[in-house]
C-alpha cells in the first residue's frame, strides 16, 4: 500500500433488509489523517454505514477495503484487530469499573499473555500490565481525565462518561476511528470540549476520523469533507463550503439552517 493509498474505501455498497434500502450506491473513501463527516437526516443510513465498515452488516453489493486489503465478509472481531474503533450512539461502558480500567478493556486485543500466566500473575503478564496501564494512563492524560481516573464510570457527568468513552476506543491504538454522534446530548461546554478533543486526535494523534454527527454548526466547523446521504443515497461530497451550497444538500435539509 502506497502512502496516498486512502485508509478506508466503499465502492458503490449496497445494503437492505427485507426491501428497506438502508445503503443505496454509496461509494467513499478518507485518506490518511482526515476527518471525514456523514450527515444526513434520520434513517438516511449513516449508522448502517458503520456498521458496513465494522463488519456488523455485510452488503448485499459493493466492495469495502482497509488500509487496501478486501475487508468484505470479515467479522467484526477481524476488523477491530486491524485497527478500526468505534465509540456509539449510546454509551456502552462499563459502569462500575473505573476509568482506567474501562480504558484497559480498549487494550484487550494487544495483551499477549493468556489466562495461566495471569493468574500466577509473574513474569510477562506483569511486565505487560504494567505497559498497558501505563499507556491508559496516557490517555487518561489526553483526555483531561485525570480528576476521575480512579471513580467508577458510572458515577461521572454525561460529558465525561462519553469521553471516557473515546478513550476506551483510543486504547486500541486504532488506524480508523468511528465517531458516532460523539456530541449527542452534550451542553454546550461539554460539545466544545470533546471537538477539541476529536480535533487533537486528528492533529496531534493523526488518527483519521469519520464522524456522523447531527450537530450542523460541529460538522460544518471540524469536518475536511462531508458526505450527504438521504435514504441511503450519496447526494454529494465535498467541503462544508462546497455540501452547504449544493442545491439538492439545502432541498434535503429544507428549512434548517446548515452552518449554524
Ligand atoms: N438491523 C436492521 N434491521 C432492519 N432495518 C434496519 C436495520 N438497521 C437499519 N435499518 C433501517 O435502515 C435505514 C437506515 O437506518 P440507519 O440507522 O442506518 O440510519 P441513520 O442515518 O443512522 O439514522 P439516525 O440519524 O436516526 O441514527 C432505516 O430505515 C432503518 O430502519
Amino acid at each position: 500500500m502506497s502512502a496516498a493509498s486512502p485508509v478506508v474505501q466503499l465502492d458503490d455498497v449496497h445494503l437492505s433488509f427485507k426491501g428497506v434500502k438502508a445503503v443505496n450506491g454509496v461509494s467513499l473513501h478518507v485518506e490518511p489523517g482526515e476527518l471525514f463527516a456523514i450527515i444526513g437526516p434520520n434513517g438516511a443510513g449513516k449508522t448502517s454505514l458503520f456498521n458496513v465498515i465494522s463488519g456488523v452488516y455485510q452488503p448485499q453489493e459493493g466492495r469495502v477495503r482497509f488500509q487496501g486489503q478486501d475487508v468484505l465478509g470479515r467479522k467484526p472481531s477481524d476488523i477491530a484487530r486491524r485497527g478500526v474503533a468505534r465509540t456509539f450512539q449510546n454509551i456502552a461502558l462499563f459502569e462500575h469499573l473505573t476509568v482506567t480500567d474501562n480504558l484497559m478493556l480498549g487494550r484487550h486485543q494487544h495483551i499477549g499473555y493468556g489466562w495461566p500466566s495471569a493468574f500466577a500473575w509473574w513474569g510477562r503478564a506483569k511486565r505487560e500490565e504494567i505497559v498497558h496501564r501505563r499507556f491508559c494512563e496516557e490517555i487518561v492524560d489526553f483526555l483531561e481525565l485525570e480528576q476521575w481516573r480512579g471513580m467508577p464510570v458510572g458515577l461521572l457527568p454525561y460529558g465525561v462518561q462519553k469521553r471516557v468513552e473515546l478513550g476506551r476506543a483510543l486504547a486500541m491504538e486504532p488506524k480508523l476511528l468511528l465517531l458516532d454522534e460523539p456530541v449527542a446530548g452534550m451542553n454546550l461546554e461539554e460539545t466544545e470540549d470533546m471537538a477539541r478533543f476529536v480535533l487533537d486526535i486528528r492533529d496531534e494523534l493523526d488518527v483519521p476520523i469519520i464522524m456522523v454527527e447531527h450537530d450542523m454548526g460541529l460538522v460544518m466547523d471540524l469536518a475536511d469533507r462531508i458526505l450527504v446521504v438521504d435514504f441511503g443515497t450519496p447526494i454529494t461530497t465535498g467541503t462544508p463550503d462546497e455540501v452547504q451550497r449544493h442545491p439538492d444538500v439545502i432541498r434535503a435539509y429544507l428549512g434548517q439552517e446548515l452552518s449554524s
